[in-house]
């Protein structure tokens, strides 16, 4: 029986045999194609990698964080990959690797400029330094400083300023509302002593607030200069039309605005408005916070990222608020957790708040009367509408939330919650922190 299915096997068969095996050969030709194209492509992608690795630009920072739990400053060397915004940190302490290289949320390449704080996993960074040549020599020519101020007579038109340097690409790493003493003014100017109009240049630039900046952008000396426009605004008008003194200069004195004229100029400057180690002396332009009869309001970080500062005084300013001071803070995690105190257990959304407070540049801001007097804080509350932007989309579509915020934590603006808290915060900002 068993030979005779062989047999009959072999006969009946035969065909259907021969046709798997050779089903079978080309199956398995089809295979060891198939492994072999699979190799080659892996081969060709880890080589298209490494080359594009090999190739790829890589910044290397000098960073530290200070651990408030050990009370430590640790240093590490922090690298940025733009091609994938992918970061590395390399512990100089321990001499070993401390994160393999991951994506990270919120850091840009914009970000990365001396003394610039990051958030890497909840860490905040300090840029302390250039790590190489490279990285020093290509992010200084990206990124160069320049000191714009806004002069007294257009620091009613702030929100249209600012709109007009966000627009032309300028990032605004630092900015202060201060009034200038005449001593202040005449070192500050003191190229010009002697010159026929000094003494009353000195006058009108004491004359009331004005608002100082360190802008970073790509040669941003000459092309701060050139955003402002020729010294007399009238002459701006006839040949820069679009330019920020033709827009809102008055004549050959009140021009608006003042620019650095050279590298050198910018960071002495910068220093004088903005100096890099405390210093308490007649020197020092002072904050033009009042500390009474005032709310507190906070442009967040993201918001300010977003590059909405302009927008959101002006419609600050659209609203009759007078904002009586201003400055661009970075706050650390002990700074977000204290100011955020009251919220802590009371909103699910606090340890979120905290994150977002400290993840980088903020604008405060002290708002006094205008024309809603006593009643300001409970007016500039319902102008900054309800916490969830979404609720405020529909309750309060004009409001600062409703236009400006993305969720409840990413909500634009913070503002004082009660007519009391005021005061508070707006101290907290421009007394404690200064
Ligand atoms: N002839 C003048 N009469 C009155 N004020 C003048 C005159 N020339 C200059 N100023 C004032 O002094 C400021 C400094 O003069 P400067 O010549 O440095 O002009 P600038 O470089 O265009 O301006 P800034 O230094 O403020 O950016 C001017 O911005 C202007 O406010």
């Amino acid at each position: 029986m068993v030979s005779d299915r062989r047999l009959g096997d072999k006969c009946v068969f035969q065909p259907f045999i021969v046709q798997r095996r050779q089903l079978r050969t080309v199956s398995a030709m089809g295979n060891k194609v198939f492994i072999i194209a699979l190799v080659v492509a892996l081969v060709a992608i880890s080589l298209n990698n490494y080359l594009k690795r090999k190739g790829e630009t890589r910044y290397i920072f000098h960073t530290e964080w200070y651990d408030p739990v050990s009370a430590t400053v640790n240093k590490f060397h922090l690298s940025f990959f733009p091609r994938d915004r992918s970061v590395e940190m390399y512990d100089l302490r321990a001499q070993r690797l401390f994160l393999k290289r991951i994506p990270v949320e919120g850091v840009e390449e914009r970000d990365l400029y001396l003394g610039n704080t990051i958030v890497v996993l909840s860490r905040q960074l300090k840029i302390t330094d250039y790590a190489d040549a490279f990285t020093r020599e290509q992010i200084t020519s990206k990124r160069q400083r320049t000191f714009a101020m806004v002069k007294p007579d257009a620091v009613h038109r702030l929100g249209e300023i600012v709109d007009v340097i966000q627009s032309r690409d300028f990032e605004i790493s630092q900015m202060k509302m201060v009034q200038l003493t005449r001593l202040q003014a005449a070192t500050f100017y003191r190229e010009h002593e002697g010159r026929p109009f000094f003494e009353s240049l000195l006058d009108y630039i004491t004359s009331g607030p004005v608002v100082a900046m360190e802008l970073i952008t790509t040669n941003a000396v000459k092309k701060w200069r050139a955003t402002l426009g020729p010294t007399d605004s009238q002459e701006a008008r006839s040949i820069a039309p679009e330019s920020i003194r033709a827009l809102f200069g008055k004549d050959k004195q009140l021009n608006a605005g003042h620019g650095s004229d050279s590298d050198i100029s910018a960071i002495r400057e910068i220093e004088f408005f903005f100096p890099s180690s405390k210093i308490n002396d007649d020197l020092l332009p002072q904050t033009t916070a009042k500390l009474a009869n005032n709310t507190c309001g906070i442009i967040k970080p993201h918001a300010v990222s977003k590059g909405h500062i302009g927008s959101i005084l002006k419609a600050i300013k659209e609203e009759e608020f007078d904002i009586s001071a201003l400055q661009i803070f970075r706050m650390d995690k002990v700074q977000s957790e204290e100011f955020l105190e009251v919220y802590k257990g009371v909103v699910s959304e606090y340890p979120g708040m905290v994150q977002q407070l400290m993840s980088g540049p903020l604008v405060a801001l002290e708002i006094t009367s205008g024309v809603h007097g006593p009643q300001t804080p409970i007016k500039f509350r319902e102008f900054v509408g309800p916490a969830d932007p979404e609720v405020a989309r529909e309750l309060r579509p004009n409001s600062l939330r409703a236009r400006f915020g993305e969720d409840i934590v990413k909500n634009a603006f913070h503002c004082s919650d009660l007519p009391d808290d005021g005061p508070l915060e707006v101290e907290y900002f421009f007394k404690i922190l200064q």
